[in-house]
């Protein structure tokens, strides 16, 4: 007789309440078929992995033992969720995760009723489901809040400013940290050489004793008074975890691949009646389980599509260098001459290309961790002291530190220079990543200037620009990606602050582009002047302050004067509108149109199709003149 073979297990889980009534070994199997379904589906896609490889038992565990969706469980940053999303009705839609049209890269209200919080940026989740535990309090709700929180996420303020809070209440708050010794990069910092220390130094428990452990651990109210009152009569008490201090419950370290350990720590953890937070000390591989994954210097963290047996990336071969690289080339070149030059990133060495500066200056170079807020207050420091920080952090994580940027920065007119990575669209990080909100974020601020350089040529100028400028802050901003593929200088010349500079000279109508739509607004001047319309073209270098002496003239001899930004609404283009009817140049006919990012969030998407999208395409800029023109757009080829 042959034998049918047998079904996977994960083919009968649906939802995590088919997962419940599983056996250790079982749960185990289903473990190793989340494992290879999701080496699978991102070998296809592309996408983060090796956090996701890292937590598949402890997804598995977490969703055996607590009651999802009804408990809630929280994934902090959420790039490691991929697990989690397959065991929760997401396992098809999988294949499509951050491609257009398809499911998110992150945890997402709006996609699952799993996904109780939405993340993509770090270090949230403690303080988020402390509000959702003490809400549940407050209602007489019994449900259980589970936040699992990396090491690396662990380094930001705000998990402290959490922990802090939560530590002081009676809320059953349960924060596990899957400490992994790995950020994007590894981890920096004396949190994590504490992590490691707490690792050596304390005994694991282990299937044989966690049920003694526990029991130990959480005595009842009395019992655990007497326990301290005789420690302390007998000078035994030396201080717990830093986790105990915080008011914490410390429960660890476990290994968070073993599933017998994991299962009945995390039910000991539910059922007890203890008031208060605890922390579950989870032990976890990032990469784990995919050779090629654990073998990498970067644990496969982000990846495009890959060949699954021998784990090689399918890298489209560039075309010219990207923006970062361009910007940590010029950033040596400039430290070169200058050893006042210091760099700062907040946990993202590669990412912002300093990793390269850190090479030829490490005594010059600061990975703070995951902490945008104190990157930019250090920066200030350093500042204060004649040094030229570069603060090079990513567009939507300068955002955490925005009082930051304000009050210890502008308001000092402290000389930080800060060097705006993916900016603009950034593509299939989605909503949570888009670089789009500096240019309004920035450009309100005394004191800030702000450049937008159109190429990596003029992004070359603006490092040298910013390194020469010691009057106040400055920012420059460029994308996500590769450059155009212009000539590069060898050294950036220091640009006049605020002064544009003229591409094409026309009559009619004016093209005012700040950053590297300049392209398209070139392009979009050949097809207005093939339909017979004079067009000038300015790169405005400067979106703040920007250049009054040439909007003035521009405003005085065109009809027509649109500004093309790759920022949302409020940026440039509004504060061109107010200066315009503050000087009364809005009064005469002349029209103005800005092109700008609309008022909602884009979601994930190649970042062409939601330029397009936002309609910031050579075709829209053309058809707004037109339009403006009042002449028909019949014939204007769109992009
Ligand atoms: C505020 C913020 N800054 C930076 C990042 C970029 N980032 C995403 S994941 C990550 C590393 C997180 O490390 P950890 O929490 O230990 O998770 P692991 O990848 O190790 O599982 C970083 C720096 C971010 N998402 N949010
Ligand atoms: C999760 C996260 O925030 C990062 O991993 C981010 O996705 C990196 O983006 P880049 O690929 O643009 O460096
Ligand atoms: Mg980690």
């Amino acid at each position: 007789m042959t034998q049918r073979p047998a079904t996977p297990i994960l083919d009968t889980v649906q939802t995590p309440a088919d997962m419940r009534g599983l056996s250790l070994d079982k749960l185990r199997e289903l473990a190793d078929e989340v494992r290879a379904d999701l080496i699978d589906a991102v070998s296809r896609t592309g996408g983060h992995l090796g956090a996701g490889l890292g937590v598949v038992e402890l997804t598995v565990a977490l969703h055996h033992v607590f009651e999802t969706p009804r408990d809630r469980l929280i994934w902090d940053v959420g790039h490691q969720c991929y697990p989690h999303k397959i065991l929760t009705g997401r396992r098809e839609t999988l294949r499509t995760i951050r491609q257009p049209g398809g499911i998110s890269g992150f945890t997402l209200r709006s996609e699952s009723e799993y996904d109780p919080f939405g993340a993509g940026h770090s270090s949230t989740s403690i303080s988020a489901g402390l509000g959702m535990k003490v809400a549940c309090d407050l209602m007489g709700d019994d449900r259980h809040v589970v936040c699992v929180i990396g090491d690396g996420a662990m380094s930001a303020g705000m998990a402290y400013e959490a922990m802090n809070n939560a530590g002081a209440m009676n809320s059953k708050l349960i924060v596990i940290l899957n400490d992994n010794d790995m950020s994007i990069a590894p981890p920096v910092g004396a949190m994590s050489a504490y992590l490691s220390k707490v690792l050596s130094s304390k005994p694991w428990l282990s299937a044989r004793n966690i049920a003694k452990e526990m029991a130990a651990r959480f005595p009842g109210p009395l019992e655990r008074a007497a326990k301290r009152a005789e420690e302390y009569a007998r000078g035994l008490v030396t201080g717990g975890t830093l986790f105990e201090e915080l008011g914490f419950y410390y429960v660890g370290p476990i290994d968070g691949h073993k599933m017998d350990h994991l299962v009945p720590v995390l039910k000991n953890v539910r059922d007890t009646n203890h008031e208060g937070p605890v922390l579950i000390h989870v032990v976890t591989q990032k990469g784990r389980g995919y050779p090629p994954a654990e073998a990498a210097a970067d644990k496969y963290h982000g990846v495009s599509k890959f060949d699954v047996v021998t784990g090689d990336q399918v890298k489209a071969k560039p075309n010219a260098p990207s923006y970062t690289a361009v910007f940590a080339k010029a950033l040596i070149e400039e430290a070169r001459h200058d050893d006042r030059i210091v760099a700062i990133s907040a946990a993202m060495p590669g990412g912002t290309g300093l990793d390269k500066f850190e090479r030829e200056f490490p005594t010059r170079t600061f990975d703070v961790g995951i902490a945008e807020q104190h990157a930019v207050t250090f920066a200030a420091g350093l500042a204060c002291e004649g040094y030229k920080p570069f603060a090079a952090i990513y567009s939507t994580f300068l955002q955490r530190a925005y009082d930051q940027v304000v009050h210890d920065v502008a308001i000092q007119n402290l000389p930080v220079r800060f060097a705006i990575d993916r900016a603009g669209f950034v593509g299939a990080d989605g909503a949570t990543h888009q670089g789009v909100f500096d240019l309004c974020y920035l450009c309100c601020l005394p004191n800030m200037v702000v450049m937008c350089p159109s190429d990596e040529a003029e992004l070359v100028h603006a490092v040298a620009t910013a390194a020469a400028h010691g009057d106040g802050p400055i920012a420059f901003r460029y994308p996500r990606g590769e450059g155009v593929g212009t000539a590069l200088p060898e050294r950036g010349e220091v640009l006049p602050i605020g002064k544009a500079r003229v591409l094409r000279e026309g009559t009619s109508v004016a093209l005012l582009s700040v950053g590297p739509r300049l392209a398209h607004c070139q392009k979009a001047a050949e097809d207005l002047a093939a339909k017979g319309l004079s067009t000038t073209v300015a790169d405005m270098r400067f979106a703040k302050p920007f250049d009054t002496e040439l909007v003035r003239r521009l405003a005085a001899t065109h009809e027509v004067l649109i500004t093309v930004e790759e920022g949302a609404r409020g940026g440039f283009g509004a504060h061109l509108l107010q200066f315009m009817s503050d000087e009364g140049l809005l009064d005469h006919g002349l029209k103005v149109r800005t092109l700008a990012i609309p008022d909602h969030f884009f979601e994930h998407d190649k970042p062409e199709t939601q330029y397009a999208k936002a309609r910031l395409t050579q075709a829209d800029i053309v058809e707004t003149a037109l339009k403006a023109l009042g002449r028909g757009t019949e014939g204007a080829a769109r992009a």
